[in-house]
């Protein structure tokens, strides 16, 4: 019989996560029925949104988490042994998988990848993946950048931040990057950055001033927080923020503490952005990456091309170890990883 090895959530989250908060347990995988496979995972993805989403989970309920995975037994004519697929299955090294999973706005279906073996698998985690999908449409769909206009990105050098400002820059934009270590601002400016911040050390408002002295007219928000009320406070009229995510703030329990800003927690805080957002006549949109689900392979194939041209660098944190998937996560929250975080299995 086969063993899978799960992370269940055991402890809800408070604060930053710690590895209290899972347990490695095995479970016996039953014999496959008509229109299942068996997924053997290769590559784990960590990801932000695991601290966010998870206080949604029972206690005792499998960790939330995509993977690619190789088909290693299968009675699925769709899945068939040998092919390598990407599915949010959770944080397990074996999974049973019909090949109808339910799908629900954060677990779109299993897809099976293309590979020719030119990049590595766990690039569909990445740059051909998810946080690819969601820098190419959660830029361009909703910033809509023109040349020559400033486009400020926060946690930039995060997988998603990294990407977007890429996409910027080969849009012909001005790009400025706010990041959390000299570290990463350096290497953000080899990679085409033309400003960069580093919000631990420099005072934000005034280095963006001087990065941006005619205003800020897209703004790819990553982090919300202090940085966001800061950002929309130099913003031009008619500019437009893609409100991505909001990691200042995962780590806060409370309502009134997630929107509120992360330094100084009081909600009355959150509306000194309201205002620039209705005088500058703002577009100010949120948005879930799989509500694209239908056009994805438009931004697998342009992220693609722009890496074959040479124009998207991509960059992965890789720590060794399926056990490890709890140390990468809690790594991921304190801005270990520049670029990706990677599990591999
Ligand atoms: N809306 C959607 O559909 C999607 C949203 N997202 C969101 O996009 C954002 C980036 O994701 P992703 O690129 O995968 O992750 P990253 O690779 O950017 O990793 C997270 C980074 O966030 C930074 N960070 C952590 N705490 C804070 C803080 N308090 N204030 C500012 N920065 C912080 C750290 O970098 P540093 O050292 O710079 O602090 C850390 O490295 C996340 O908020 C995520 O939830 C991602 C995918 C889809
Ligand atoms: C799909 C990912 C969503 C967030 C908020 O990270």
């Amino acid at each position: 019989m086969m063993k899978a090895k799960v992370f269940i959530y055991v402890h809800p989250f408070e604060g930053m996560p710690t590895e209290e908060n899972f347990r490695l347990i095995e479970e016996d995988l039953p014999p496959l029925k008509d229109g299942e496979f068996l997924a053997e995972a290769v590559y784990l993805s960590v990801d932000p949104y695991m601290r966010a989403y998870a206080p949604r989970l029972k206690v005792g309920e499998t960790m939330i988490g995509s993977q690619v995975a190789k088909v290693i037994e299968s009675k699925s004519i769709q899945f068939p042994i040998g092919s390598y697929v990407v599915g949010v299955f959770g944080w397990r090294t074996h999974t049973v998988v019909p090949e109808n999973l339910p799908v629900s706005q954060f677990t779109p279906p299993p897809v099976l990848i293309s590979y020719d073996g030119s990049v590595p698998l766990s690039y569909y985690l990445g740059v051909l993946g998810m946080p690819g999908a969601t820098a190419y449409f959660g830029f361009l769909d909703i910033c809509k950048p023109k040349p020559g206009e400033t486009v400020v990105v926060s946690g930039a050098a995060g997988a998603v931040g990294s990407h977007v400002g890429q996409i910027a820059k080969i849009k012909g934009c001005k790009v400025i990057g706010i990041a959390g270590s000299d570290q990463k601002c350096q290497w953000l400016k080899t990679i085409g950055f033309d400003f960069v911040i580093n919000y631990k050390k420099d005072n934000v408002e005034q280095a963006l001033r001087a990065a941006a002295p005619n205003g800020v007219d897209c703004y790819f928000d990553n982090v919300g927080g202090e940085i966001t009320t800061t950002v929309i406070n130099q913003m031009n009229r008619f500019g437009r923020v893609s409100c991505c995510g909001a990691i200042a703030s995962y780590n806060d329990n409370t309502p009134a503490k997630a929107i509120a800003s992360y330094n100084d927690n009081t909600p009355a805080k959150v509306t000194t952005f309201l205002l620039p957002v209705i005088l500058q006549e703002l577009e100010f949109k949120g948005f879930v990456i799989y509500t694209w689900r239908n056009k994805w392979n438009e931004a697998v194939k342009r992220n693609q091309e722009w890496m074959t041209e040479g124009k998207l660098q991509y960059q992965e944190t890789i720590t060794e170890g399926f056990e490890n998937m709890p140390k990468a996560l809690i790594q991921l929250m304190q801005g270990k990883n520049v670029g990706k975080a990677i599990v591999k299995v």
